[in-house]
């Protein structure tokens, strides 16, 4: 992790890159590097930019100047087939108005890498079988997608994700509707994910716990730009922290994992300790 845009050969990496919509820069010169079986998190305050640097780490927005290379290769070269073979993107909420069984979602994965004909084969449908498994979602194959949970469903689209093979996934805030068992869950599958398969995973999440217990590396943006970048210890200190968020924060090591853990002070109490 680095952001230093001359390091050679870095996995997915951007280089000063900005964009925004109309007259409205949103991202300025963001320069990083992701390896791939690494965990890489993207937090930081609402409607700073975070799902469109994601975007632009998907190939699926523009940079208006830099660019976003996997291996030193701008993604703007890469044919969309290719792209979807090497990055899997799944966004906020994910329309769900098909009613298609789980095995046939999870099949989806399989598009980009079919031949002229478009038919699946027998190896498709045992890594369709294989993600399931290991997204724990195979009891669900035959029910349709509509008529799961919240939690089911994004394990489902996560499982279409490992089914796509790909070299990096990109997930923005997957874990933001799920309950405590659920959000866990899914970190913990992305650890899995990073460690068996060497997959590169990047998150957009708001819960700066979660990040501090499974990231390898956090991208802390405020107002468009990285306002930190290092591990979690590096980037999760209470002033910067304070500055960012805007609200008084109290940081002290987890007895869990011994990272650090950020819980927000109430007004009220804030008001009493001044
Ligand atoms: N399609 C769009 N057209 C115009 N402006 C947009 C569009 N998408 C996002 N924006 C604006 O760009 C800015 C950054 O949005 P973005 O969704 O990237 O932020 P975010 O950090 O992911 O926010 P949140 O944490 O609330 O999800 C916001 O001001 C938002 O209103």
């Amino acid at each position: 992790m680095t952001t230093n845009c001359a390091t050679p050969c870095s996995p997915l990496s951007t280089c000063g890159l900005s964009t925004g919509y109309g007259d409205h820069e949103v991202l300025t010169d963001i320069s990083l590097s992701i390896k791939r079986g690494s965990f890489f998190i993207i937090a930081g305050p609402n409607g700073t930019g975070k799902t469109t640097l994601l975007k632009c780490l998907a190939g699926l927005a523009r940079p208006r100047k830099g660019e976003v290379s996997m291996d030193d290769t701008p993604l703007s070269r890469l044919s969309r087939r290719e792209l979807a073979r090497r990055i899997a993107f799944l966004p906020q909420s994910v329309e769900s108005a098909f009613t298609l069984t789980v095995r046939e979602v999870v099949l989806m994965g399989r598009a980009p890498h079919l031949g002229m004909l478009g038919f699946h084969k027998e190896e498709d449908l045992a890594l369709a079988e294989e993600a399931m498994a290991f997204t724990d979602v195979l009891h669900l194959a035959d029910r349709s997608v509509d008529a799961l949970s919240g939690g089911e469903k994004q394990r489902v689209f996560i499982s279409r994700a490992v089914c796509q093979q790909p070299e990096f996934i990109l997930l923005d805030e997957p874990t933001s509707a799920l309950d405590l068992a659920h959000q866990v869950r899914i970190m913990d599958l992305m650890e899995r994910l990073k460690h068996e398969r060497g997959t590169g995973v990047v998150m957009v999440s708001h819960d700066l716990n979660l990040a501090a217990m499974y990231a390898d590396a956090l991208c802390l943006i405020h107002r468009g730009a990285v306002a930190a970048l290092g591990t979690p210890a590096e980037v999760l200190e209470k002033n910067r922290l304070e500055t960012v968020y805007g609200c008084r924060l109290f940081v002290e090591e987890s007895r869990v994992a011994g990272t650090l853990r950020i819980t927000p002070v109430p007004a009220r109490v804030a008001a009493s300790t001044a």
